[in-house]
């Protein structure tokens, strides 16, 4: 039973979170079940992970009655405690089972909770409704406390002494979660560009009211943790900020050149996908499967066409894109892919790139996440993201000074050396990525085309969503991609 106190702490802490989807949708609990208990009877805190399935009411699109379960591990307390957890507060409210008046927090922010997702992990213990799995040595002793990081993610994610890496998948779903399925092939066959995997934790639950189905999948993953990496996204902006503050430099003649960097984060692309053609499942998509790729590009153009009248402008021109892939008359090869590549997805480790967080898009449905796809796919998101750094500065609130007040002036300047910095970056990744596939994809124009589209389509609805202020970068994309503005690639 879900008692009214706990129902509306739920439902607001759900709605601050950064990881929530469901924002700004109206939607309603329709259960909390919670798994068994991870801490030992009458050990406060009292911890363990509650999935919390609920339902949209009304919405946008295609979100309307469509249900989701959260993960919510929560820690209970039998007083308030310190402030330093206030931001993890939920709520409070009669405990039957723990026969108290609870405090309950969001149990990955509270170090006291944390340590039994680590001794789950190095004891490989096993309930009956969740196991812990471990691939292989963790390296630590089991004492480490954990920090969470702040990265703006879509999931959460703990560090233990900066040597394992803890990501809690919040939205959980019955089946295998993509981004375990992808470490634990590098894990058992070899590649050295993704993070090593540690294990997992897995569970089962009830679908609906408790009946007898159940669902079975990944709660989270346990891997390596980067100590020394820098993220892609911030060293581009980096790179970025110094052309700006040297607005009569050319991007190659500025300090932060960036190119090289790309270069070699082509290269490591292009093995990603060489290894994960080897490891996974590969196949060859002729008319009848582009018919069906496409039919996902038409409904995507047209849903967001819906949802942003702005785009109806370039409707048709964008269909062209996806009609010339329809009718594209040679063999298209297709793998498994990252399915969300962009610069925050890539980290800069002394050793060389990694790439993090092969999920897939946070909207796309689970069951389409793990499906074959052109590496076109994730290649063009990568063009997308060079785009997007050069151009953020230029967009909204966080404009640089010189763009700023008296100097303004400057701003078609920077707007042409923005576009060069973009097209030297883009370059220099194709040609990197050409370096260890052999063939430049840029070459396969109409892939390149359709899959950048369906890209900034997706962005234009991503960014009205979250960040208003930068629908613009995308918007830009799609009047050149359509035809509007005939600026260089
Ligand atoms: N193996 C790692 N080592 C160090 N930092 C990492 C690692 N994996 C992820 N991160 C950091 O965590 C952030 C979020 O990771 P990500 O897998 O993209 O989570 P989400 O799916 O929630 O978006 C990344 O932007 C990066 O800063
Ligand atoms: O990292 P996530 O898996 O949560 O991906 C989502 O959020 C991304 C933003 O953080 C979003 O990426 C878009 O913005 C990036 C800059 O912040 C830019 O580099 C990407 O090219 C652009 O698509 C991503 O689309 C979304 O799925």
């Amino acid at each position: 039973m879900v008692r009214p106190n706990q129902q509306a702490g739920i439902h607001d802490f759900l709605e601050r979170q950064r990881w929530f989807a469901g924002k700004g949708r109206t939607f309603t609990i329709e259960g909390i079940h919670p798994l068994e208990w991870l801490s030992p009877p009458g050990v406060w805190p009292a911890v363990r992970v509650e999935l919390v399935t609920l339902r949209y009411e009304t919405g946008e699109g295609d979100e309307g009655g469509r249900t989701d379960v959260y993960q919510l591990p929560l820690a209970y307390r039998d007083r308030p405690a310190s402030e330093s957890l206030a931001h993890a507060f939920v709520g409070e409210w009669e405990h039957p089972e723990l026969d108290a008046t609870v405090w309950a927090y969001d149990a990955l922010h509270d170090k006291e909770a944390t340590s039994y997702w680590l001794r789950g992990l190095l004891d490989e213990r096993a309930e009956e409704d969740f196991s812990f799995h471990r691939t292989g040595d963790v390296g630590i002793s089991g004492d480490e406390q954990s920090l969470v990081l702040t990265a703006e993610q879509s999931n959460t994610s703990l560090v233990f002494d900066e040597a394992a890496l803890l990501k809690v998948f919040r939205r959980v779903h019955h089946g295998r979660n993509p981004d375990i399925v992808v470490h634990e092939a590098f894990a058992s066959g070899g590649g050295r560009n993704v993070a090593r995997l540690f294990g997992w934790l897995e569970a089962e639950w009830p679908v609906g009211d408790g009946g007898a189905k159940v669902d079975r999948g990944d709660l989270g993953m346990f891997s390596d943790f980067f100590r020394t990496a820098t993220d892609g996204w911030e060293l581009a902006i980096t790179s970025v900020r110094d052309l700006y503050a040297e607005a009569d430099l050319h991007a190659d003649e500025v300090g932060g050149d960036f190119a090289a960097e790309s270069y070699r984060l082509g290269a490591t692309t292009a093995e990603v996908h060489t290894d994960l053609a080897r490891l996974l499942q590969t196949a060859v998509w002729g008319p009848i499967e582009l018919a069906k790729v496409t039919h996902g590009m038409y409904g995507r153009l047209d849903l967001a066409t819906s949802l942003v009248p702005e785009l109806a402008a370039y409707h048709e021109a964008l269909r062209s894109a996806y009609d010339d892939l329809a009718n594209y008359p040679d063999p298209v090869p297709v793998q498994r892919i990252h399915g969300d590549l962009h610069l925050g997805q890539t980290m800069r480790t002394v050793a060389g790139w990694r790439l993090i967080d092969f999920e897939g898009e946070p909207a796309r449905a689970f069951a389409e996440r793990d499906a074959l796809d052109s590496p076109v796919r994730d290649v063009a998101g990568m063009l997308r993201s060079f785009d997007y750094a050069a151009q953020h500065l230029l967009t909204g609130t966080e404009r640089p000074d010189a763009l700023r007040g008296p100097g303004s002036e400057d701003h078609g300047q920077l707007e042409y050396r923005a576009q060069e910095w973009s097209d030297r970056n883009r370059a220099a990744f194709c040609e990197g990525y050409a370096s260890v596939a052999g063939a430049d994809l840029r070459d396969q124009a109409v892939l390149m085309r359709a899959y950048e589209t369906d890209k900034a389509v997706y962005e234009v609805v991503y960014e009205s969503r979250t960040r208003p202020d930068w629908v613009k970068i995308p918007l830009a994309a799609v009047r050149r991609l359509a035809g509007v503005d005939q600026e260089a690639t």
